[in-house]
């Protein structure tokens, strides 16, 4: 059977704080053109994973690859170099305030691209309509904006550069639930739009098997589970199950509930 070679790859990945192994041997890869989603409860290691796989943290051990090469030790200017083929929605959306819209999505054509304000300019508005933003909010500032319209600007500013592989950080922390569904279709039409290979990390299940198309469960700093989106509500195993059960809506009997 021949193997191709993913996309993505943590290998072996160790990151301590501490003393204490948050990251502990993760093993996790996703192909070229597929989304996988990072779920896992509160402190297991998913922020602290992302941040090893954007250069943000280094690990103490094991390996981080795009397209078979290592990220970990690469200098700033190859580090510069390489992540102009990511696009990043941070979970704040990260929004420049002092610029406006268009300028916060155009910010890496003009500063790192060397693309012309009036070309990053037209590419900017024309990112802005595919997230369903039109030109008259170019024109504004972050701090005018709704939570929802700034994680859509941030998509725009993901996107806009047509990245070969997008990260996803919480995108729909801290918004309403019809918000966060607009928000997970927007991602799933743009990935799919891209054809990118999408990696995400969020505690929202119905996020997850929406943008998902595999989904890894992290736990206690390893992947626990990994499978097919559609295939979570069988998973068999306990902890996913117990996770599962938790984001299921209904009455709760909290005296049945174990506190993780
Ligand atoms: N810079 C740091 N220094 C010390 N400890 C850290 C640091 N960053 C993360 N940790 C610890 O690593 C553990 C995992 O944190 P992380 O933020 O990755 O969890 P998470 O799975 O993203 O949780 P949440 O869903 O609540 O955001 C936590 O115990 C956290 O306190």
């Amino acid at each position: 059977m021949t193997q191709t070679r993913p996309k993505f790859a943590w290998k072996g990945v160790i990151k301590r704080f501490e003393g204490r192994a948050v990251l502990d041997g993760l093993n996790l890869s996703v192909a070229q053109g597929r989304s996988l989603v990072i779920i896992g409860g509160s402190g297991q290691g998913k922020s602290v994973a992302i941040k090893t796989a954007l250069g943000l943290l280094r690990p103490d051990a094991g390996q981080i690859e795009l397209d078979g090469h290592s990220l970990v030790d690469l200098s700033q200017g190859q580090r510069r170099q390489l992540f102009s083929r990511v696009g990043v929605l941070f979970q704040g959306a990260a929004l420049f305030d002092s610029l406006t819209v268009w300028e916060n999505v155009a910010f890496r054509l003009i500063n790192a691209d060397g693309v012309p304000r009036k070309a990053a300019k037209d590419r900017a508005i024309e990112a802005l309509d595919q997230v369903r933003l039109g030109p008259d909010v170019a024109h504004r500032f972050p701090s005018e904006l709704s939570g929802g319209m700034q994680k859509r600007a941030g998509l725009a500013r993901a996107v806009v550069g047509q990245p070969e592989i997008l990260f996803f950080d919480e995108p729909t922390t801290g918004l309403d639930p019809i918000t966060a569904m607009a928000i997970n279709q927007l991602i799933s039409d743009q990935v799919r739009r891209l054809g990118s290979t999408a990696i995400s990390i969020t505690h929202d299940l119905v996020s997850a098997q929406m943008i998902g198309d595999e989904i890894a469960m992290l736990h206690e700093g390893r992947i626990r589970w990994r499978g097919l989106a559609r295939d979570l509500g069988q998973a068999e195993d306990p902890v996913v199950r117990r996770y599962a059960d938790a984001a299921r809506l209904g009455p709760v009997d909290l005296r049945s509930r174990e506190i993780v």
